[in-house]
């Protein structure tokens, strides 16, 4: 018996604009109330706070670099606190605009011995090690930084290595709703931003700007949050655990579903073998691998716990499908999971084709299932709605063209999402999950090690295992996203992020699930 769908209420972190950040700022001013120079004590503090916590043992210089703007205003204020727990902090201020924001102004008085900086001739001699915290610009970046204030960001980013860099809300230079490109930005080793992350955090051209992202709670106003509409979300440890369901006591196997994996082709049984256990360690019910009639030893060897079929006439050492999958089985199915290591032969295309008109459950479509629709991009419109799409970025620019960076390919992602009302996972260190309604959720979980072949494969199973289990499409890929990052985050943590393959990840498989009952 297949089980129904869950009924989920998805809570989540939206990603403001720099615009609806002022305005979460404006309406916390109003309705708290709270004043402006009292919230940016509050932002402060959080920093500050974060600071002691990190550095407090081996106490470092700090160098404090302050902007005319607010972040400088948060800067002066870090100063400050530090100065008031007793730490070596010196402070600057970079005379980049004519004058400073009103809440700038009114922290100036409180820091003493503030050195001015005019030109990058004014830039201090710093000991060999200490911590830069970077205060200059914010949200307020209006274009990009250039001239000598640039400079000033170049000789920051020299320390890089030496000094530990610390940014305040953003690395300054980098703007966060639309593309810095080449223009200067500081290279953080750490982002404290408040409450929210930027899109630009989450976008890979600026990984390196970014460094590690921590995100302070600040006390911006609930109703405001609760209220205004985004776009973008991450996902979060209390999204995915309203998402998970614990199994019922008085389950069987059937009640976890019976999916369907097409799979495999001569050289690429792997692909096959590594989606079905992903699948079933996943927790589908029961599994069966279609894979061709070369194949078949090795899966029902390497995966016992699954079914195997064949092609219903097999040519003998047929490499790839020649027949029609079982086409009179298919609609029983609870999910079917199409691609890894499939190979893209025309009978095989024809056969993917057929597989579509049939069976109108949603599915889940990676790798060759991907490269046969570009290359037959008609099988676009008979994908089943709310099915799950997850290319890399290859294979996107394969199915729905190059874009020049990847704020015009989110907005593509979004807008094919509700074109053919599916799922899409754009695959990445934050994979980005459009829905057919155009929201676009990043999973934040993962790490370099699962750059490794086979990591894709795993990534089909666990959908399908979860699409098996009659989580909704949307459930099982923000579930799924979640898993399979962590997994791989618990092996690395274990096994390193070089020696991590595709197989590691369905072994920790089982830890990442327990984390979700903690
Ligand atoms: N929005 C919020 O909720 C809060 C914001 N706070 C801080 O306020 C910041 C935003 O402050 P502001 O809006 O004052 O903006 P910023 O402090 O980021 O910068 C604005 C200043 O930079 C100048 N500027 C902009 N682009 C420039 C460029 N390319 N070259 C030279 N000068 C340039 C502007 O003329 C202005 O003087 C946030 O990033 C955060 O650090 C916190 O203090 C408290 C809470
Ligand atoms: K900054």
């Amino acid at each position: 018996m297949f089980r129904g769908a869950f009924c989920i209420f998805i809570i989540d972190m939206k990603v403001l604009s720099a615009q609806q950040i002022r305005e979460a700022d404006a309406y916390t001013i109003t309705h708290e109330p709270i004043s402006s120079v009292l919230l940016m004590e509050r932002a402060a503090a959080e920093c500050a706070g974060w600071m002691v916590h990190t550095f407090g043992e081996a106490p470092p210089p700090f160098y404090v670099f302050c902007g005319m703007g607010n972040n400088g205003g948060d800067g002066l204020v870090i100063a400050r606190l530090l100065r008031d727990q007793g730490y070596n902090v010196h402070a600057y201020m970079v005379h980049h605009s004519a004058t400073a924001s009103p809440d700038n102004l009114a922290n100036q008085p409180y820091v003493q011995d503030v050195q001015s900086i005019y030109s990058p001739a004014d830039f201090p001699l710093m000991e060999a090690t200490g911590v830069v915290v970077d205060a200059i610009f914010g949200t307020g970046l209006s274009r990009p930084v250039e001239g000598w204030v640039a400079s000033i960001l170049h000789k920051i980013n020299d320390g890089y290595g030496r000094h530990t860099i610390v940014s305040i809300d953003m690395p300054s230079g980098l703007m966060a709703d639309s593309v810095t490109g080449h223009a200067a930005c500081v290279h953080a080793n750490y982002t404290l931003s408040f409450q929210f992350y930027k899109l630009a955090f989450l976008l890979p051209e600026n990984a390196a700007r970014v460094g590690e992202t921590v995100i302070l709670p600040i006390g911006l106003h609930p109703d405001f949050i609760n209220n205004v509409e985004t776009k973008y979300h991450v996902v979060d440890p209390r999204i995915v655990k309203t998402i998970y369901q614990p199994r019922d006591p008085f389950a069987h196997k059937g009640t976890y579903g019976h999916a369907l994996l097409v799979a495999g082709s001569y050289g690429k049984m792997g692909a096959a073998v590594l989606a079905a256990r992903a699948c079933l360690r996943a927790g589908a019910g029961l599994l069966t691998v279609h894979v061709p009639q070369r194949g078949y030893e090795i899966l029902q060897t390497a995966v016992p716990e699954a079914m195997c079929e064949t092609e219903d006439q097999p040519t003998a050492f047929s490499a790839h499908f020649h027949e029609p999958f079982k086409h009179h089985q298919a609609p029983g199915y609870a999910t079917i999971g199409v691609g890894p290591g499939l190979g893209t032969a025309a009978a095989t295309a024809r056969a993917l084709e057929k597989l579509m008109e049939l069976y109108h459950k949603p599915m889940v479509l990676d790798a060759d299932a991907l490269n046969m629709i570009s290359e037959y991009p008609f099988l676009l419109q008979k994908l089943p709605k709310d099915s799950i799409l997850t290319p890399h970025p290859k294979e996107f620019e394969r199915l729905f063209g190059p874009k020049e960076d990847q704020f015009e390919r989110l907005e593509l992602l979004s807008a094919k999402a509700v074109e053919l009302q599916v799922y899409i996972l754009l695959k990445g260190r934050f994979s980005a999950m459009a829905c057919p309604d155009g929201a676009v959720y990043f999973n934040p979980t993962g790490n370099p090690g699962m750059a490794t072949a086979g990591s894709g494969d795993v990534l089909t199973g666990i959908l399908t295992g979860l699409l098996s289990q009659g989580y909704t499409p949307k459930a099982a890929l923000l579930l799924g996203a979640w898993l399979h990052g962590l997994a791989g985050d618990l092996a690395a943590d274990d096994i390193s992020e070089e020696s991590l393959i595709a197989e590691d990840i369905i072994n920790y498989l089982g830890q990442a699930y327990l984390e979700l009952r903690k």
